[in-house]
């Protein structure tokens, strides 16, 4: 699976957002090390604070099927001409399961930049912090 494809299927996700309030579709594409794709859109809802994020639709995917280690990278796919970098609570919540995880942020004409999520949440505070 390449990075261009991982974004792909990120784009893909676009057709299942549900966001009657932001009308900004997300998709996002998550990549473990055995080959499985699990992917996620954003799902809004009207108590607007319910609202989950791509990113963490897919992580709860795979996390739920199992999937809570080896992940490889994530890929987010906005639209506009901003890259679509992950908001804190899914830096957070990726952190835990992969805290070196590589992250391909799209915006919407398809272009993409690579960065880590120990880059966007430096000192974490992740299972090593309770010991
Ligand atoms: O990285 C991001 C940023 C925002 N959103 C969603 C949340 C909300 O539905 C909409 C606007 O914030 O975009 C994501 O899914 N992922
Ligand atoms: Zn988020």
């Amino acid at each position: 699976m390449t990075d261009q494809e991982l974004v792909d299927k990120a784009f893909e996700m676009h057709q299942y957002s549900y966001v009657p309030y932001s009308h900004f579709p997300v998709g996002a594409a998550l990549l473990c090390g055995d080959g499985r794709v699990f992917t996620g859109c954003n799902v809004e809802n009207a108590a607007f604070g319910s609202t989950i994020c791509a990113e963490r639709t897919a992580l709860l995917k795979a996390v739920s099927e199992g999937c809570r280690e080896d992940f490889l990278a994530i890929a987010i796919a906005g639209r506009g001409e901003d890259y679509c970098w992950p908001c804190g609570s899914c830096r957070q919540m990726l952190y835990e399961f992969a805290p070196d995880l590589r992250v391909l942020c799209a915006r919407g004409d398809g272009a993409f930049v690579e960065t880590k999520l120990s880059q966007l949440l430096p000192h974490g505070f992740g299972p090593k912090s309770l010991k």
